[in-house]
């Protein structure tokens, strides 16, 4: 991944950082990045996530899932759950590979009625084996595939902890089971089986995903001046700092819409925290130059544009057509327009005094969203620890899945409690 911060310095952004700060921010990546290496090398919790692209056996989950023979994947999960195995496959382009990762029946029926079950794996994920939304979901898979006389349990991986509901049913089942790795929090997990088990099963390379984590990860040093990683979460945090309170999050790349959505899980749940954090928006290029982008041209100054880019791709030609106005067309392609939109979209916000940063990668492939991945979990490891924040933990998530469990089961919890003192003011 490489990184030009230059439409993020104060020379052409307001807010924006001065060189002067960059060099005191510096200091603290350096102390910051020895926390985080040491981490690292002890496997603490949370910072072990960096140590995945070494310590994952693709190896290991290709066996696990040598026995499932599938032309299609149904991933059950939710948050860090489901978005590392969506991310990854999105990225290589994959058309066959499905989400349950809501509860809307109304979604869920059109999905399984659309689903042909002999060729569908099942795909089951979740760190605790208690979330409700994961579990409910497989219980309806699970019948859907026995109402339609399919086997599920010849076609069915489960990745959890070590113990939990789910870990049980899996071993009444005599189901393959991966395990999540310790210390690696749901949102940090995609390049562990939680993410790779999808992908190996439609027939992809996981070790080039992980290869690319490696790169990522060996690039890691205790200056922003060459580590793109660790430049991206200073700059972040320093412009967050300055009243940059939204990243949008802009790739240009359908392939990469997915890792939006995941960034937006990484960035939120990871650092919003203390009354700190940057609001994640998500937008895609070059659709969203029609719609979000009159906003962040020319709303508050409280945003930043996060721009995203492989900087080679597949291309096709636009064909050529004798009408005046459109014969600049002709001699392009479509890479060259898009390529055009994104530097007309960055000239664009820094002439309006906007924030943005580019963020460029080879090639959205096996190794470019392993890259990618890892890159960004150390860029938040990193923004988190010049926040002070206790980035590998989620108590405000807690609430709500307390409040839920309680209000579905009848016990009495704070959080139900707090549901149903809801003050009400209906306007109908
Ligand atoms: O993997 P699970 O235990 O099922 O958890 C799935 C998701 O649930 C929670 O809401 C957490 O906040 C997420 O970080 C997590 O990824």
């Amino acid at each position: 991944m490489q990184l030009d911060i230059g439409n993020a310095l104060d020379s052409v952004a307001t807010p924006g950082v001065s060189t002067d700060a960059l060099d005191r921010l510096d200091d603290a990546v350096a102390d910051a990045h020895e926390t985080i290496a040491a981490g690292m090398s002890n496997a603490r919790f949370g910072y072990a996530s960096l140590n995945l692209p070494e310590t994952t056996s693709a190896a290991g989950i290709e066996r696990a899932v040598d026995s499932i023979d599938a032309d299609a994947v149904l991933t059950v999960g939710i948050g860090g759950s489901a978005l590392g195995a969506k991310t990854i496959t999105a990225a290589l382009g994959e058309a066959n590979h499905f989400l349950l990762d809501n509860v809307d029946p109304e979604a869920t029926n059109r999905l399984l009625d659309a689903l042909d079950f002999e060729s569908t794996a099942i795909n089951v994920v979740s760190k605790s084996g208690t979330t409700a939304e994961t579990l409910a979901n497989f219980l309806v898979v699970r019948d859907a595939y026995e109402a339609a006389g399919v086997d599920w349990t010849e076609r069915t991986v489960v990745t959890t902890g070590e113990s939990g509901p789910l870990a049980e049913l899996a071993a009444e089942e005599e189901l393959p089971k991966l395990a999540v790795p310790d210390g690696v929090p749901g949102r940090f997990s995609a390049l562990s089986a939680v993410g790779l088990v999808a992908p190996a099963i439609l027939g992809y390379d996981i070790e080039a995903v992980l290869d690319g984590g490696r790169e990522a990860r060996d690039s890691l040093t205790e200056s922003i001046d060459d580590c793109p990683a660790y430049a991206y979460g200073a700059l972040a945090v320093a412009l967050e700092r300055r009243g940059v309170h939204t990243n949008a999050f802009m790739p240009y790349a359908e392939a990469l819409e997915p890792f939006a959505e995941w960034f937006a899980q990484l960035w939120a749940e990871s650092l919003g925290k203390d009354g700190q954090g940057q609001t994640p928006a998500r937008a895609l290029g070059a659709t969203d130059q029609h719609s979000q982008l009159q906003l962040y041209r020319a709303g508050r100054h409280d945003t930043m544009v996060t721009l995203v880019r492989p900087t080679a791709r597949d291309d096709r030609e636009i064909p050529a057509v004798d009408v005046e106005g459109l014969a600049y067309l002709g001699d392009a392609t479509l890479g060259d327009l898009l390529d055009a939109e994104f530097e007309a979209t960055e000239a664009s916000l820094a002439a309006a005094d906007k924030p943005s940063i580019r963020v460029e990668l080879d090639r959205v492939d096996e190794h470019g969203i392993g890259d990618l991945l890892v890159s960004f979990e150390a860029a938040c490891i990193m923004a988190g620890e010049l926040m002070g924040v206790e980035t590998f933990t989620q108590p405000a998530v807690e609430w709500g899945k307390n409040a839920a469990r309680g209000l579905l089961g009848g016990e009495e919890t704070a959080e139900a409690a707090a549901v149903r003192d809801k003050r009400e003011y209906r306007i109908e």
